[in-house]
């Protein structure tokens, strides 16, 4: 099986690292020259931790000689899974150009958080029926749930095709309603919004203590920690992608502490400080 994934950031080169130590043939792709070696790096890094972990049985340079790197979409693809920013125009021209690119027989996936399937199949006029939703979840290589999305059109055999491509990656997959925020970030949004105000407009708590209440309930992170592993424009993306499609659900509305981390380019664990610095 070949698997074209399109954006090597966090989440398309944590697809991309999986699939390959699954065995399945990747070519990896970005709009930015820079972030294809950036992403090889980071990938052959952690498939060499596995090695010397022994989670892993294969020499690290077989696993990544499935690992190619491009600059045009190739022939021969199964698969596209797509993991560009999310933005609802952005997507859209991809599935777009992706529907005129290829042919009914080749599956294309969005990684998409929060963005209603139906909407992406709007762009894809010629075949919309091989068009669903996989999205993982960070990081790629340890977090065991898929969710499995089917927009309007989407043909059930592609939900069989994606339940068993889920399984080769090692992972389960959930189905998930086409709604904002599917399932996971329906619940994960309100969770990062209560304790942004909890910290910022109550001040009832330092966001400190709020992750350490959460870490010490058993949540593997506090919010605040979850957010700078996520990405503050990843995060504050997807919360205002919830908010819009929900007419402006109270429950989802943005927060301003996330916009000026944003301004300021605080983005998180990626660039060394978020809400809290890093070396
Ligand atoms: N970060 C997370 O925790 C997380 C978790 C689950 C899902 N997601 C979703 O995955 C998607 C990607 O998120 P991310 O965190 O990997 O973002 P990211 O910013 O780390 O990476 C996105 C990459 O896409 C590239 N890109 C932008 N436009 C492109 C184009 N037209 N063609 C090819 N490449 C392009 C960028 O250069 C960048 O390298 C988003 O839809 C996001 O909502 C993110």
């Amino acid at each position: 099986m070949r698997i074209l994934v399109i954006g090597a950031g966090t989440m398309g080169a944590g697809i991309a690292e999986t699939a390959i130590q699954k065995g399945l043939s990747v070519w990896l792709t970005d709009a930015l020259p820079d972030a294809l070696p950036r992403a090889t790096h980071r990938i052959r890094q952690n498939v060499a931790r596995a090695y010397d972990k022994g989670r892993l049985d294969e020499p690290v340079d077989l696993v990544m000689a499935r690992l190619k790197t491009v600059e045009e979409w190739p022939d021969g693809v199964d698969w596209v899974i797509e993991a560009v920013p999310e933005q609802l125009e952005l997507k859209h021209d991809l599935f777009r150009a992706l529907d005129t690119r290829y042919g009914p027989q080749v599956w294309l996936a969005s990684n998409t958080s929060s963005i209603a399937v139906t909407r992406l199949q709007a762009a894809t006029p010629r075949y919309p029926e091989r068009v669903a939703g996989l999205h993982f979840f960070n990081p790629v290589a340890r977090m065991p749930l898929v969710e499995v999305i089917r927009g309007l059109d989407t043909r059930p055999e592609y939900l069989d095709a994606a339940r068993e491509l889920v399984a080769r990656l090692g992972k389960t997959a959930i189905e998930a309603p086409d709604r904002p925020g599917f399932l996971v970030n329906r619940v994960a949004r309100p969770y990062y919004l209560e304790a942004l105000r909890m910290v910022d407009d109550d001040r009832l708590l330092s966001m400190e203590e709020v992750d350490a209440v959460f870490e010490g309930a058993g949540f593997p992170m506090g919010p605040f920690r979850l957010m700078d592993l996520v990405g503050i424009d990843v995060n504050f993306s997807v919360t205002k992608s919830v908010f819009d499609q929900t007419f402006g659900d109270p429950r989802y509305r943005p927060h301003p502490w996330q916009e000026r981390l944003m301004l300021r380019g605080h983005l998180g664990r990626k660039t060394g400080r978020g809400f809290y610095r890093y070396e």
